[in-house]
């Protein structure tokens, strides 16, 4: 079988490692980046001890049964657009997932970048900043639970490919696949990140709903999700009538999205 990087063949990802386990690919590539240029590099954990996720919580998978793997991206410095980059991932793990596994209801994006099937969570995005011996890096970290059986899920909220389908899929080829699909949008972004939005928007289960959004320092917030901005922001336009530019905070659906 050719390996990954031959799969990869004519995309930017020019080097693949797979290590049996580490604490962190997001880690591992941020340590990297303080001494070499990351960009193009894939970092596949086959088990993570100290995975991350969003707004400083664990991510934890078990032993086996998820994909977890981190890329680097030259980003250059920190522009308004690179909020997109985690949207953007998410939208490629949606369309992979699609493909992989011919889904009654497609897999959806909770904003910013949760991949749901119905109501539950099967994968998510973590995308940091660096600036190391290249410069300005991103790093994306993807977690999907592919093969976690019912009693290996973290939270109630969570599904695997295999709750949904009784399928296990191979990781390596929804890996190449999820892979492909983020360089054909990086190819676009961020020049033709109105092109890009737009398919966001489309896979986006959470515009339009009536949202509960917990924001950092445990603030709360309750409106109708109306738009996702240029930097990537969710606008929440509250009972009041004001509308509220959102970076970070997590989103509960207070009503069902008619896909869903
Ligand atoms: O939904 C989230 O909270 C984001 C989860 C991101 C998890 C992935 S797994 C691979 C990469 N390495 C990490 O430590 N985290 C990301």
């Amino acid at each position: 079988m050719s390996s990954l990087v031959d799969q990869l063949g004519g995309t930017r990802w020019h080097r693949a490692d797979v290590v049996a386990a580490t604490g962190s690919t997001n880690a591992d590539l941020a340590a990297a980046a303080a001494t070499e240029d990351i960009d193009g590099r894939v970092l596949i954990a086959r088990h993570q001890t100290a995975g991350r996720g969003r707004h400083e919580r664990e991510w934890t998978t078990g032993p086996s049964g998820a994909l977890t793997f981190s890329v680097g991206v030259s980003v250059g410095e920190a522009t308004e657009s690179m909020g997109w980059l985690s949207l953007l991932a998410g939208v490629a793990v949606a369309d992979a997932l699609a493909r992989t596994i011919k889904f009654d209801a497609a897999p959806g994006v909770k904003w910013p970048n949760d991949v749901l099937i119905g109501e539950r969570k099967v994968a998510g995005v973590l995308s940091e900043y660096t600036t190391g011996a290249a410069g300005g890096q991103a790093i994306i970290g993807i977690g999907v639970n592919t093969s976690m059986r019912p009693d290996e899920l973290p939270v109630p909220q969570a599904t695997s490919v295999f709750v949904e389908t009784g399928r296990v899929i191979d990781d390596d080829e929804l890996v190449v696949d999820i892979l492909r699909e983020l360089d054909a949008e990086l190819a676009l972004w961020p020049a033709r990140l109105d092109e890009l939005a737009q398919e966001y928007r489309r896979k986006c289960v959470t515009l339009g709903q009536r949202v509960r959004l917990v924001l950092p320092g445990d603030r709360e917030l309750i409106g109708t999700a109306v738009e996702v901005d240029t930097q990537g922001r969710l606008l929440v336009a509250a009972d009041g009538g004001s509308t509220t530019a959102i970076a970070a905070g997590d989103v509960t659906h207070l009503r069902t999205h008619p896909q869903s």
